[in-house]
């Protein structure tokens, strides 16, 4: 499958493993239209790191995409994701389970169709990978998703979450974070480009 991949594809597959092996802990965004290649690759990552006896916990946003990639779940499954969510809402996970300690073995976590989810629902998380890998949630310690490498992935074009009469600014709310400062938390230039002018006014 690795002689498969395209250059691309291997770009972002080593830059991946790169980030596994040496602990370096990168928020990764994979972007690309629908038929890119984006599961492909998935499964090239998940495959080799499989093989070297390191777990890999696949999650989709929607059921249906969660078929698609091997032993995954959906995101709000697998995380506790509360259904309601706010600025400072965590997931129901707590130290000690066997679900927490599922998450602390993990070498990575693959999250497709991230496009569709509230972006509270990533900080519910990353809150909570934090507090299960006692990492600060503030300060020089602070890492984003408790130090784990995580690989995001979608398609901006395809689907975005829903806010309920959220009206014009609903991206607004959307791709900023609380302070109204463009989220910096993914390599996603694709997105800043595509939503620029959101970004900016
Ligand atoms: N490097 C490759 N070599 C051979 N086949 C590939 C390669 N990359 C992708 N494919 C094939 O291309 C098709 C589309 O790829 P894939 O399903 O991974 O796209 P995707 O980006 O996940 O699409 P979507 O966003 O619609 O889910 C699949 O049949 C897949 O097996």
């Amino acid at each position: 499958m690795l002689h498969s991949l395209n250059m691309e594809q291997f770009h972002v597959y080593s830059a991946v493993l790169n980030s596994v092996h040496n602990n370096v802990g990168c928020p990764f965004f994979l972007y690309g239209h629908g038929g890119t290649g984006k599961t492909f690759l998935y499964n090239a990552i998940t495959a080799k790191l499989r093989s070297q006896s390191k777990l890999v916990i696949l999650v989709a946003s929607s059921g249906i995409a969660a078929t698609l990639l091997p032993k995954a779940t959906t995101a709000h499954s697998r995380f506790k994701i509360p259904l309601i969510l706010d600025a400072s809402s965590t997931c129901t996970i707590k130290k000690g389970t066997h679900l927490a300690e599922l998450l602390k073995e993990a070498s990575l976590i693959i999250w497709d169709e991230a496009p569709m989810t509230h972006r509270q629902a990533f900080e519910a998380v990353d809150r909570t990978l934090c507090d299960i890998m006692n990492i600060p949630l503030s300060g020089e310690r602070y890492k984003l998703f408790g130090g784990k490498t995580v690989l995001f992935g979608g398609d901006f074009r395809q689907t975005l979450p829903v806010i309920t009469e959220a009206g014009p600014k609903g991206l607004r709310i959307l791709i900023k974070n609380n302070d109204a400062i463009p989220n910096d938390y993914t390599r996603n230039i694709v997105f800043r480009e595509a939503f620029a002018d959101i970004l900016q006014a």
